[in-house]
């Protein structure tokens, strides 16, 4: 910044110079025409410290002196042009005042010599502003050369800058780049150590792969081996396929024949069968009034019995003997009771309705023998028929069957029917109806259960029990008021061979059928009995009318041998326990029990035959 007005004066500087230069250089015209004017001004400088000199002083040398002393005569100079020449007369003065070595003195009067040193001088001058000039034009040249240089070196210099600037900015990119950089040579360390562990790893799997690769090879020749051996054993499973499917045909066939032999069996047992059953007394023993013959299981005698006239001996007075198809005494187990009947119940899955009922008074044992306890070796017919049921069922999958099932248990109270499996509140209890559809008895609005397995049957037995109507009265304080009638429907199909059955097992606890004077029953257990007596004995009616092949069967006028319509015709297996109390205040009850059973034991049921389709 500073340079700048020094280069401004030198530039005025050297245009004065070269102004006057030009002026001094053309003065020998302008003297010839004598116009010159700047000359005359130079004069004039002279002039102002110099003695005038006389205009007749002219000389060769002195001409130019002349002139310039002739110069203020001339009168016309601008005030601008005399700016100028005084700038040069001090240029011209500086060096008179500073010059060499100096001449000699001349004496005063010498004017002439005065001038020729005068003319030395300017002639010196002249030179020197020639050559000042020049190396003026020289310096302006190189100044105009410098400054080019300069505009170029501040090009360059913005250039340089512009390009220092993105220098920077590329050194920060690089900078970033930089770290990125750092950042990636410690991955690429991390990267690297990683790849040292993988390379191990990859050695150690590289050796676990070629012992693996033994390994399989070996394998595969083994499977080779395996694989012809399978070829054998595929053939042998052929022919042992076709062996299965021939067995399973003599299987089928077998079944059909083992059904067939079974039913015959059954029939010729009779469709409708009578087993007694004595209860044992409180202390276990028998009464003396009944009396099992030892050697034979299927006669019972009813002793009437009187004290002899002196008290001490019992007389026996009057004997009643029955036989029925199986006597059980007071030491039978429930597993004997139930072996006796389990074929029937084997009938069941074949197809036949089963009807199984236990009759006889209040407390003989009619629930212990159907129901039993809940667990164990006292479990009663309907949980061991249940089971055999299920189990036989899943050994039939075997052959091919597929059974479903569906459970109910109904009460008969008063000659009403009561849904022992409803759950719902007990003031909405629909009512129920018996239907004929179809040959087949239904209850309307009865729950009926598919079950799948023993333990949801029980399930259901329990939550029967738990709602059936018990009463009290003063022979038993658990007694049943009612009809309890279990049913399984049983479903079988056997597609591959395009067989069908269909069968009802029904389980029927009877209610108790004590005579109404012993019972003392009155108002609502009057009524109670009333209706319970008057089924059973309808129930006896149905079956004489069916042993005696009536044409009209009275099923209809009660409750309960409507339900058990399907259960007690031709198309059906029947048996009924006649439970019976070993007490001797029981004797009338007992003795109207056996004669009733009696009277079912001498009918003779038609033929039953399976509902095959
Ligand atoms: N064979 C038997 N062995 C041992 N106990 C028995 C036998 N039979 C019945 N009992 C017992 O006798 C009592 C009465 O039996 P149960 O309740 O089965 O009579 P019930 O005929 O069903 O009476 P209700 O008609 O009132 O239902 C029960 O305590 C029962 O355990």
């Amino acid at each position: 910044m500073s340079r700048l007005p020094v280069m401004s004066n030198k530039r005025v500087f050297a245009r004065s110079s070269s102004d006057v230069g030009q002026d001094l250089e053309t003065e020998p015209a302008q003297r010839n025409d004598a116009e010159a004017v700047r000359p005359q001004a130079a004069a004039t400088v002279v002039v102002s410290k110099r003695p005038p000199v006389p205009a007749s002083t002219k000389s060769v040398r002195g001409t130019r002196a002349a002139t310039v002393a002739a110069g203020p005569s001339r009168g016309k100079i601008s005030c601008q042009t005399t700016l100028g020449l005084m700038e040069q007369s001090h240029l011209l003065v500086m060096p008179l005042c500073t010059g060499g070595a100096r001449p000699p003195r001349r004496d005063p009067w010498d004017l002439r010599g005065k001038v020729s040193d005068m003319e030395d001088k300017l002639r010196n001058y002249q030179t020197k502003y020639k050559s000042t000039n020049q190396e003026n034009e020289l310096l302006r040249d190189s100044v105009a050369l410098s400054q080019a240089r300069v505009a170029e070196m501040q090009m360059e210099l913005e250039s340089q800058k512009k390009q220092i600037r993105e220098y920077r900015g590329e050194l920060q990119v690089l900078a970033g780049v930089r770290e990125e950089l750092e950042k990636v040579s410690s991955e690429l360390s991390n990267l690297q150590s990683k790849y040292k562990v993988m390379e191990t790893l990859t050695n150690a799997q590289e050796t676990e792969l070629q012992t693996l690769r033994m390994k399989v090879s070996m394998q595969e020749s083994t499977l080779a081996h395996l694989h012809v051996s399978l070829r054998e054993k595929e053939e042998q499973i052929c022919s042992l396929q076709a062996t299965v499917v021939q067995q399973k045909d003599e299987l089928h066939a077998g079944e059909m024949e083992r059904r067939q032999l079974h039913n015959t069996i059954q029939e010729l047992k009779g469709n409708i069968r009578v087993f007694c059953r004595v209860r044992p007394l409180a202390d276990g023993g028998l009464s003396k009034h009944i009396q099992l013959p030892p050697a034979d299981n299927k006669s019972i005698t009813l002793a009437k019995m009187e004290e002899s006239h002196t008290g001490k001996t019992d007389i026996q007075k009057t004997c009643y003997s029955f036989s029925f198809d199986r006597v059980f005494g007071p030491q039978a187990s429930q597993q004997e009771v139930f072996d006796e009947i389990s074929l029937l119940v084997q009938s069941a899955l074949d197809g036949y309705n089963v009807c199984c009922f236990a009759y006889g008074q209040t407390g003989s044992g009619k629930t212990y023998t159907m129901e039993g306890e809940e667990h164990g070796e006292s479990r009663g017919v309907i949980p061991r028929a249940v089971q055999q049921v299920f189990k036989t069922a899943h050994k039939l999958e075997a052959q091919g069957w597929e059974f479903t099932f569906t459970a109910s248990f109904v009460e008969i109270y008063n000659e009403t029917l009561r849904d022992l499996l409803y759950t719902e509140k007990t003031s909405k209890r629909p009512e129920l109806e018996i239907r004929k559809t179809n040959n087949e008895m239904t209850v309307t609005n009865l729950t009926y259960k598919k079950v799948t397995n023993e333990d949801q049957v029980l399930g259901l037995i329990s939550l029967a029990s738990h709602n059936r109507s018990t009463a009290q009265t003063t022979q038993n304080d658990r007694s049943s008021r009612s009809h309890s009638v279990f049913q399984l429907d049983i479903e079988g199909v056997n597609d591959g061979r395009d067989v069908k059955c269909k069968s009802t097992l029904c389980l029927v606890d009877l209610a108790g059928s004590e005579r109404l004077e012993k019972s003392q029953s009155q108002g609502e257990r009057f009524k109670e009995m009333t209706a319970i007596n008057g089924s059973l004995s309808n129930l006896g009616r149905v079956i004489t009318a069916l042993a005696n092949k009536e044409s009209y069967i009275p099923y209809r006028t009660s409750k309960l041998t409507y339900l058990l319509q399907g259960c007690l015709g031709g198309n059906s297996k029947t048996l009924m326990f006649v439970n019976i109390t070993p007490g001797p205040d029981s004797f009338g009850e007992s003795l109207n029990s056996l004669r009733f059973a009696s009277k079912v034991n001498d009918c003779v049921i038609g033929t039953a035959c399976a509902n095959k389709k």
